[in-house]
């Protein structure tokens, strides 16, 4: 890989290499789905992975897959044209999601968090099918930093994103490998290796979520002052003290 000796691509695989290591997100034997959305962190995951299974002691395969949601005009024919490129297969699955989201979405339903769930469901069928027991996605620290922040202001409770989780179905484990990966160097990387991006087409696309564009913007403001608020926030999700919370079902008053 022509990137492979860049230290900030070190830099990233060998957070996300950390991170396998401290939640045991890989084992002997696995066939790990992993999405590639066509976005900057996706194919950043995939990058890192690849680059760590070449060098792995234990065997797995990754299996990189689409979810084509039907929007005119979503190029997955360049998403697997950057990995041919780097002689790895896509398996792209063409789904209805956005007929659905025009029949079923009611009012005051977000229409990206309708779609986000689809687009998840159809993962977790498509993974199911090809017999993989792993679903890799890529979120990173800001992710989960900012899913903390938007839980605690807006929906009242103290939850992040697990690095993995068995899924609702009890069939497939979600792992997040970049949790400790800083956005701001998979936004470096992405740049520099012009990684050829591409957007969901949908309507909305471009206009995000005004939220957690919020959170953001927070975070970066308050990292601004202290340049370790991210390490500390990371920390405090792996240092819960319920003794000093007030969840009843933790802890008899
Ligand atoms: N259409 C899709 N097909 C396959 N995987 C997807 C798709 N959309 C999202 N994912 C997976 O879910 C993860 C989180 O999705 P989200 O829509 O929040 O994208 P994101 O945080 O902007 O990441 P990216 O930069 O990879 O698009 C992605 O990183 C990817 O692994």
């Amino acid at each position: 890989m022509f990137f492979s000796n860049d230290p900030l691509f070190r830099r990233i695989k060998r957070s996300t290499g950390r991170a396998i290591g401290d939640f045991n997100l890989i084992e002997e034997g696995d066939r790990i789905a992993i999405g590639i959305s066509g976005g900057k962190d996706s194919y950043t995951l995939l990058h890192a992975l690849e680059a760590l299974r070449r060098k792995a002691p234990i065997r797995y395969e990754l299996i990189p897959v689409t979810i084509d949601a039907g929007f005119p005009g979503f190029r997955s024919d360049v998403i697997k044209g950057h990995l041919q490129e780097h002689n790895l297969d896509l398996q792209v699955e063409m789904t209805d999601c956005h007929g659905i989201i025009e029949q079923k979405l009611r009012p005051g339903t977000s229409f990206c968090a309708f779609c986000a769930r689809l687009r998840r469901g159809a993962l977790y069928s498509l993974a199911d099918r090809l017999n993989c027991n792993k679903l890799a996605l890529g979120h990173h620290l800001d992710d989960f930093i900012e899913t903390l922040l938007l839980n605690q202001f807006y929906i009242g409770r103290l939850a992040a994103m697990s690095p993995k989780l068995l899924a609702d179905n009890g069939r497939h484990t979600v792992i997040r490998p970049m949790v400790y990966v800083e956005e701001s160097d998979i936004s470096s990387f992405s740049q520099r290796y012009e990684l050829p991006v591409v957007d969901c087409s949908c309507p909305m696309a471009g206009q995000g979520d005004l939220k957690r564009q919020r959170m953001k913007e927070l975070v970066n403001e308050l990292a601004a002052e202290n340049p370790h608020l991210r390490g500390s926030i990371l920390h405090a999700m792996g240092r819960v003290e319920p003794r000093h919370l007030l969840d009843r079902t933790l802890k008899q008053f």
